[in-house]
């Protein structure tokens, strides 16, 4: 089953739900949330692991992250750390008090007031537990400064945080208000959370470990989209005409550069056929580059509307180097108006910036719109402005809000890229793509890259997948292959990775 990413309260419903049906009390899974994590803490760091006279800097807020940071220093204190506990001051729950009132035989509590900045003489650990996903409003702490500094220090003491590095919303990744702590690893508890993955958060986390503190998995959450599933994208037999015929539709001469690259890249994902559409005087540069894919001339809207009457052409993928005016609104309009399903990125959106409902209109629910950010803030400007900048209450609306009312308002699938990329249908399913943490690939961003993605998710779609799951597989695929090829990638290097990553997808399958 797909790893699944909770919001807070997902994550409070599983507890809720868990502590009603007596499987277990709140007490008890902070004591496991505690425990575990001491127990990942010495597995991440195992030169942290033997003890002796190491110093650790424990960072107690109100609520039950604080209460979780007591049970960690009682932990740390049994395997001969010495922890200077720092709390701050608040009503708290009897879970929490009852943590701080075992702990407190153990060792002094010191008063954590907003100006306070604990001295981390000696300490080879400090631990965040001030906020988790409990967090509300901006946190005023110089202590914050301090985790950020020390996380991002080198040879200082090692930074983990429990559940959520503090000022971070859970839901979002955002900062509420304009200080948020950073850690070198971050410790989810039972599942990782939406916050863990969007935006910079995952630079702010760290490292991310999940400690299982014995929480039946109710299948909540948004899915973490994995690995396509070999039968959706592998071949079994039959002629080329089995396997769809895609169109791209490319620009001027001298410009067909991102257009090519998204007609080989459907041909390689594996669409039975390809056809280039461009206009007549950008025939010969695309004869010369091309072999596999097939060309076509089209000088307008009209003669395009003629070539796509064809009943054996199954998707159509538009944007990349077709350029911004009124032909190309002409060429979208001339493909949304035709019974194949639609691919538009780059150009097909930004030509729409200054009337994006009349694109919406025309969309259809297997339509696909593949938006960076700031395409994305052209069609939706308002949806837009709600992520941008510090949030100042949390839960915050987050990338996933966004790109699902995106979808919803388009009537079409959305997805969003980044690093942190969503799928969101107009139904309302929504999944996550993450390339961050160890599957961070910095060198994907370079020009071109979009490109072959439109290309990959046009030729899934002729091949008979639905927008949202071909989406889901070309974006998984598209960062795998290029982390086989590695920096130095260029564009080019995704699409000529793909059948070495299918091999190993159809070996690792028998
Ligand atoms: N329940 C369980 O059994 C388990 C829970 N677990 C742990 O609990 C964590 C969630 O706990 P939580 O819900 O108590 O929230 P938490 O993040 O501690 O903060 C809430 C407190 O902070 C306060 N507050 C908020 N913002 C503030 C600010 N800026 N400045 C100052 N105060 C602020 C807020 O006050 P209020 O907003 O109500 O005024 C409230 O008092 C979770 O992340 C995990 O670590 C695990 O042990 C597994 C078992
Ligand atoms: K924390």
């Amino acid at each position: 089953m797909a790893m699944r990413v909770l919001t807070a309260d997902e994550m409070r419903a599983i507890e809720r739900d868990a502590m009603e049906r007596g499987l277990a009390t709140g007490r008890e899974l902070m004591e496991r949330a505690g425990r575990g994590a001491v127990r990942t803490i010495g597995a991440h760091w195992p030169d942290l692991e033997p003890g002796g006279a190491r110093r650790a800097v424990v960072l107690c807020g109100p609520g039950n992250n604080g209460g979780d940071g007591f049970v960690v220093a009682r932990h740390l204190h049994a395997l001969g750390w010495r922890c200077d506990l720092y709390a701050m001051e608040g009503a708290g729950g009897a879970d929490a008090a009852a943590m701080r009132a075992a702990w407190e035989p153990l060792g002094l509590v010191h008063r954590l007031g907003p100006g306070d900045r604990p001295s981390l003489e000696g300490a080879a650990l400090i631990v965040d537990a001030l906020f988790g996903t409990g967090l509300s409003r901006p946190v005023e702490l110089a202590a914050i400064a301090l985790l950020r500094e020390a996380a991002r220090a080198d040879g200082g003491p090692r930074v983990v945080a429990l559940d959520m590095p503090s000022g971070r919303c859970a839901d979002s990744g955002r900062r509420i208000g304009p200080d948020a702590a950073e850690a070198n690893l971050t410790l989810a508890f039972h599942a990782p959370k939406r916050g863990h993955y969007l935006g910079d958060a995952p630079d702010a986390c760290g490292a991310l470990r999940v400690v299982d503190i014995g929480l039946p998995d109710a299948g909540a959450g948004l899915p973490l989209i994995d690995a396509p599933r070999w039968e959706t994208i592998s071949k079994r037999g039959g002629h080329k005409y089995r396997h769809g015929h895609a169109v791209i539709l490319g620009g001027a001469s001298g410009k067909g550069g991102a257009a090519r690259m998204a007609a080989q890249a459907a041909l390689r994902i594996g669409a039975g056929l390809v056809t280039l559409v461009v206009p007549p005087e950008a025939i010969v540069e695309n004869a010369a580059r091309l072999d596999a894919v097939m060309l076509h001339a089209a000088g307008d809207a009209h003669a395009l509307r003629g070539f796509l009457s064809d009943a054996r052409l199954n998707a159509v993928g538009l944007g990349p180097g077709l350029g911004r005016g009124a032909a190309t609104r002409a060429w979208v309009e001339a493909v949304l108006d035709g019974p194949r399903a639609a691919v538009l990125d780059a150009d097909a959106l930004t030509a729409f910036e200054d009337r994006p409902e009349a694109l919406f209109d025309l969309l259809r629910p297997g339509d696909v719109l593949t938006p960076h950010d700031g395409e994305f803030a052209r069609l939706f400007p308002d949806l837009a402005l709600e992520l941008s900048g510090e949030a100042a209450t949390g839960p915050a609306a987050s990338r996933i809000d966004a790109a699902r009312a995106a979808a919803r308002r388009a009537g079409a699938v959305i997805l969003l890229k980044g690093p942190d990329s969503i799928v969101a249908a107009p139904d309302g399913r929504a999944a996550l793509h993450a390339a961050v943490y160890g599957r961070a690939v910095p060198w994907l961003a370079t020009a071109g890259a979009g490109d072959t993605l439109t290309g990959m998710i046009t030729g899934l779609v002729a091949r008979g997948l639905g927008g949202f799951e071909a989406v889901s597989a070309a974006v998984w695929l598209h960062v795998e292959a290029a982390r086989r090829a590695g920096p130095g990638l260029i564009a080019e290097d995704i699409a000529s990775a793909l059948p070495g990553l299918f091999r190993d997808l159809a070996a690792a399958r028998q």
